[in-house]
């Protein structure tokens, strides 16, 4: 198989840049070098330990040096900043990409940066867990998932191809979606319902009537499943949800609108309603499973690639 690209330079080696770095290494010979940079010297000394990158280097200036595409693996906030830091010294030709949550705001964020003759490619795996840091990752996390990439104007189809071929030798499906639609779509399929899972967890602990041993004790009971998301990252959610004020505003009021309707479902004791609801909305989640989309409850238990 193809090389694709000759060096790559991870900025951030969290959950999604070590497991980058472990598809890279499965395929073998999809990429030259892997250089990474991480920002504290804890985690650079976790990453040599752990064989994470081929070279490890102390800063991102170094890292990007030569390198043929630069992947931003920080939280959302972070980008416009580290890709002001980079921009004087990234090969001309290279391709900058990135993998955060939100689209909209890293485009406004990073492109003012952007030096003449340099790609910019946003992307998003849509593929991730409640884990986070350079031991978190692992080579199978993009297999069969999406990846969106959304271009913004003047780069080069043969740019963009080429992205999309590296996403698709790390396993992932890819599609292309411009930026507002995108962070619509994910304040629908993942950023509301991260919100919901962290305020359900924070009821759960100002509830005094229920003991904290009872809430870990009892919480198979639905608790577990729902609010296994609420165990992910702060900062990164933090900038989630600070650069996609818009959507998710827009998404969560049409959520409370739908539980205030029925909150009194439940106070009127209409049935009807409630039963309607739970049929038709069963019903488009069982859809959800039947079409293999499902991405709730991904069994990563299976196969893991990482370390050795
Ligand atoms: N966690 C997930 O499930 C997914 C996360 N993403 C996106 O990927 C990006 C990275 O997320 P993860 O790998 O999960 O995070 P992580 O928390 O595992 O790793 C992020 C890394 O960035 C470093 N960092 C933070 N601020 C920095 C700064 N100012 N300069 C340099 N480094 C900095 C952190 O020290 C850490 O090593 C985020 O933008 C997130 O929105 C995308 C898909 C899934
Ligand atoms: O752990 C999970 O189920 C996730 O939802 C992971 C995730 C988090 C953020 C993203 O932008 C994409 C995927």
């Amino acid at each position: 198989m193809e090389q694709v690209y000759d060096r790559v330079a991870l900025i951030g080696l969290g959950l999604i840049a070590s497991s980058m770095f472990w598809a890279m290494k499965r395929d073998g010979q999809l990429v030259g070098e892997v250089a990474g940079f991480a920002r504290t010297e804890a985690t650079r000394e976790t990453a040599r330990r752990i064989g994470l990158c081929d070279v490890v280097c102390d800063s991102a200036i170094e890292a990007v040096k030569d390198a043929d595409l630069v992947v931003l693996c920080v939280p959302v906030g972070a980008m416009g900043p580290v890709m002001e830091e980079i921009a004087p010294h990234l090969k001309p030709g290279c391709t900058i990409t990135d993998v955060g949550s939100v689209k909209g705001d890293v485009i406004r964020t990073v492109t003012p940066h952007l030096p003449e003759g340099v790609f910019f490619v946003p992307g998003h795996p849509l593929a991730g867990t409640e884990h986070s840091g350079p031991e978190s990752g692992f080579a199978e996390l993009f297999d069969n998932r999406w990846t969106l990439l959304v271009p913004v104007e003047g780069v080069p189809d043969a740019e963009i191809a080429r992205l999309r071929a590296f996403w698709e030798r790390l396993g992932a499906n890819v599609d292309l979606m411009d930026a507002d639609h995108h962070d619509l779509v994910l304040a629908v399929t993942s950023h509301t319902p991260h919100l919901i899972a962290y305020t359900m967890v924070g009821v759960a602990d100002d509830l005094r009537r229920v003991t904290d041993s009872e809430v870990i004790k009892y919480s198979a009971a639905g608790f577990r499943d729902f609010t296994r998301i609420a165990a992910s990252d702060p900062t990164m959610w933090r900038d989630v949800f600070l650069t996609n004020k818009d959507a998710t505003l827009e998404i969560l009021g049409r959520f409370t609108e739908e539980l205030f309707a029925l909150q009194r479902a439940i106070r009127t004791g209409d049935g009807d309603h409630l039963h309607a609801y739970f049929t038709r909305t069963r019903a488009i989640r069982r859809g959800i499973i039947q079409a293999g989309q499902d991405t709730a409850a991904p069994d990563f238990g299976r196969v893991k690639t990482g370390p050795k």
